[in-house]
């Protein structure tokens, strides 16, 4: 018998292997591992993909058969098939999820339960529910408890029908292209007999004999010629001179043309870098590196000239940066190099972009991707190179399941395809560079800027003694003065407001009541641009409030500085400023990240002012002075990587400074002018910062010392989530080993999100041989009352313990 294993979209513990299934007759030849199909799976259908096709099975009992294909050919290729074996044990999720997180997300299916009703009746309450229409599709919130009480009787009586359809979304464009029919003699035949007035009819046939070499052309193409039209070319074919047909059509999200660049000379540093590079890349062997280079040491340029050396072998690249330095100019760099060979992939494509760019991908025609943290997953095949630029930021951490780390994936996928993965930053995180101090990676040093031009100066300013000898606000006497300077000479300025752990809240000034989410338990955040205030955690929304829903004072307030409050006190202080605004308000519009650096680029404004978005990756030669108005709100974060955070950001900012010819300044502004962190960004020293952030995590026992575990326990009952998390707690507690730390059970930091209550406990481990299967066992065990509403998730190495 024909067999398939297929794995079923219904993400559960039960569902984590393969189903068995009939193979119909009609789908034997074409049906390969990788494949999406639609199956029937308890009374409804279905998504799956099949793990495995087995031509001589037997199988006793009755099986049910698969029910389509979604696609012709396979969408998980063999290494992506591989991955997710090792991606669901890591992670501890379950594989069908890992390998719908590898596809595009249009490649999910969308399941719809649609309703018939069988026979027209007059009962009002039935008519409410269906509004006229004979099938309507059901959506469980839009509908009461007794409507849906309703139903299940209606169903009972055989009054309805329900029937489940599982919908394809992923459809390629389409185009109309135009071929002729006639030899090129009849072509000249025809134009001989047509009517002289028939001019457009004239053109086409004049167009075709012209170009009769060449097979088709898009019909767009030929109605943008004088007096065409779509239905002169409907004509045409209607007298058999022309046929019509479909292709499908790539949506191209860069149109415009770009500047085409060539390999710069390499000083010594960059030489020595590519050469060690590009030597694995010939001898095709796996080994990691760390390109450990200050910010303006030309790390892109290392990066680019490596890959050109595994594409010169017929290989493929994979390039990894994070969103917010996925700039245009990063994009032209790359795109200029290697022009159409190269794919992106990020946030900002619709999804049908994105799907584009992936079947450009999977079918070999892009050889070069440049994406963010889930690019790891592209169907590239022979990769030659991977490079992660600023790998320690954090948005290479997955925070939904499968919570994977980007970095180990791409170690993986080095082996796989033996080639080098290049991890470059100039703030690595603590543990790669702890790993190359063991040589588990191979470090390699850029120690000086491009031009041996100086790092920018430093200058701290200490916010306390501004605000009370003063009595600033956000701009210090220093800042604001080097910020007028630099107007007068015509040198332009970038302002960083950090808004990690911070956000702008209402305040009741007379009973003090602060105004949150019903739903979570953390404040509201005032966006004035929208006039609302938002939840940031489950997207709430309501009015922003004239008076205290408490006491009904009508002082009640907003505290903290929003970028758009920064920006009009600036404006205020000085009336002559231009300043381009950036932040998640005016960058939410498709291209608009774009079009305001390339304002800024074309010093159209003297001032950028922006969130942490600005930190990274901008090179802008006209830029002399960089302004951190507040560089402590993550200092204050109950998490002990917020000295590295503070050390990394304060070094990415200040890189923005004097990157060519004219030299930099750097203010950082601060209630903590002695912190150890802000201390060591006014060096700049990487190494210093490293060699002291270790003695405290070795002290505290904190990673890069230990790995750590983070097991949350949610349930919409506090009881039950607290009872279950010690429940947890002790069993984890009998089957660990003795040297293994446990945190918790305690409430998360914040203990509800979206009505639900959380409770979390860490476990720190040097060596754990049981690790997972005590933790496998823990998700079986808790999947029982996943029903009743309990949710245990497991985070590996996470990034958060709050
Ligand atoms: N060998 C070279 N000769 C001349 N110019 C170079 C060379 N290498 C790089 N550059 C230029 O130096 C500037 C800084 O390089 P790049 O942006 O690659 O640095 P980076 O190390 O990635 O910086 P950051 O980490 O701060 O973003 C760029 O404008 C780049 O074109
Ligand atoms: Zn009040
Ligand atoms: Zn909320």
């Amino acid at each position: 018998m024909e067999l398939a294993e297929i794995l079923v979209d219904v993400p559960t513990m039960q569902t984590n292997q393969p189903y068995t299934y009939q193979i119909p007759t009609f789908m034997k030849e074409e049906l390969q591992r990788g494949m999406r199909v639609v199956v029937p799976f308890g009374h409804r259908k279905v998504q799956g993909i099949v793990m495995n096709v087995v031509h001589h099975g037997t199988f006793n009992g009755r099986l049910k058969s698969i029910d389509s294909l979604m696609d012709l050919s396979p969408v998980i290729n063999d290494e992506m098939y591989h991955l997710s074996f090792w991606l669901a044990q890591k992670t501890f999720s379950f594989q069908i999820t890992c390998l719908l997180t590898m596809l595009p997300s249009v490649m999910k299916a969308k399941y719809q339960k649609l309703i018939k009703l069988l026979q027209p009746t007059h009962n009002q309450s039935i008519n409410d529910i269906f509004h006229g229409q004979k099938v309507i599709s059901f959506n469980s919130n839009s509908l009461s408890d007794e409507q849906i009480k309703l139903l299940l009787k209606l169903k009972r009586q055989k009054k309805i029908q329900v029937n489940y359809v599982v919908k394809n979304q992923a459809k390629s464009k389409k185009e109309i292209a135009v071929r002729s029919k006639l030899s090129k003699h009849q072509l000249k035949q025809a134009l001989e007999q047509i009517p002289k007035n028939s001019v457009a009819q004239i053109t086409v046939l004049k167009f075709f004999i012209q170009h009769y070499d060449i097979s088709s052309v898009k019909q767009s193409f030929l109605t943008k010629l004088n007096h065409v039209s779509a239905s002169t070319i409907k004509n045409m074919q209607d007298k058999g001179w022309l046929i019509r047909f479909k292709v499908e059509q790539y949506r191209n999200p860069y149109q415009r043309p770009i500047k085409r660049n060539y390999p710069l000379k390499l000083n010594y540093h960059q030489k020595v870098a590519v050469n060690a590079i590009t030597r694995s890349v010939d001898q095709q062997n796996s080994n990691v590196f760390l390109l450990e280079g200050v910010t303006g040491s030309g790390k892109t340029e290392v990066y680019l000239q490596s890959i050109q050396k595994a594409l010169i072998h017929n290989r493929t690249a994979l390039m990894l940066v994070p969103e917010i330095s996925l700039t245009p100019q990063m994009v032209n760099r790359v795109k200029g190099r290697f022009g159409n060979l190269v794919a992106i992939l990020h946030s900002g494509l619709s999804r049908g972009e994105k799907y584009d760019e992936w079947r450009r991908i999977n079918n070999g025609n892009a050889k070069v991707v440049v994406g963010v943290r889930s690019a790891i997953f592209a169907p590239l095949k022979n990769i030659g190179i991977i490079v992660m630029d600023e790998e320690h930021d954090d948005s290479y951490k997955q925070e939904d399941a499968p919570r994977y780390s980007t970095r180990e994936v791409a170690k993986w996928r080095g082996k796989y395809n033996h080639c080098p993965v290049v991890l470059g930053s100039a703030t690595p995180s603590l543990e790669s560079r702890a790993r190359a101090g063991k040589n588990v990676y191979h470090l390699l040093k850029l120690p000086e800027r491009i031009n041996h031009q100086a790092l920018p100066q430093i200058k701290i300013v200490d916010m306390r003694e501004q605000i009370a000898n003063y009595g600033v606000k956000n701009f210090s006497k220093p800042l604001l003065a080097s910020i007028k300077e630099k107007i007068n000479r015509h040198e332009q300025v970038v302002l960083m407001l950090n808004r990690r752990g911070y956000s702008s809240f209402i305040m009741c000034r007379d009973c003090g009541f602060v105004l949150k989410c019903p739903n979570c338990d953390i404040s509201l955040t005032l966006h004035m641009s929208s006039h609302t205030m938002r939840c940031h955690y489950c997207g709430h929304e309501e009015p922003i409030p004239t008076k205290c829903p408490n006491c009904g004072s009508k002082r009640i307030g907003h505290y903290g500085s929003g970028t758009e409050k920064v920006e009009r006190e600036l404006q205020q202080l000085i009336p002559e400023a231009k300043i381009i605004r950036m932040d998640v308000d005016t960058t939410r519009r498709k291209g608009s990240h774009e079009r305001i650096l390339n304002r800024f680029g074309q010093g159209k404004a003297n001032i950028l002012l922006g969130t942490q978005m600005i930190a990274k990756g901008l090179d802008f030669p006209n830029v002399t002075l960089v302004g951190v108005l507040n560089a402590d709100t993550a200092l204050q974060l109950p998490d002990f990587r917020s000295g590295e955070k503070t050390f990394q950001l304060l070094t990415q900012v200040s890189g923005r400074a004097g990157r060519a010819k004219k030299s930099g300044t750097v203010y950082i502004q601060t209630y903590n002018p002695d912190n150890y962190a802000i201390r060591l960004a006014e060096t700049q020293n990487y190494e210093r910062f490293y060699t002291k952030e270790m003695g405290i995590r070795h002290a505290a026992g904190y990673p890069p010392y230990y790995f750590t575990v983070r097991i949350t326990v949610s349930d919409l009952k506090e009881v039950r989530s607290a009872g279950e998390a010690n429940v947890v707690f002790h069993y984890l507690q009998n089957h660990l080993s003795d040297q293994t730390i446990l945190l918790g059970p305690t409430q998360s930091t914040i203990l509800k999100i979206k009505r639900r209550y959380y409770y979390q406990i860490i476990i720190k481990y040097k060596r754990e041989k049981n690790l997972n299967s005590v933790l496998s066992h823990i998700l079986m065990n808790t999947q029982k009352d996943f029903r009743r509403g309990l949710r245990v998730e497991i985070d590996p190495n996470p990034l958060k313990f709050i």
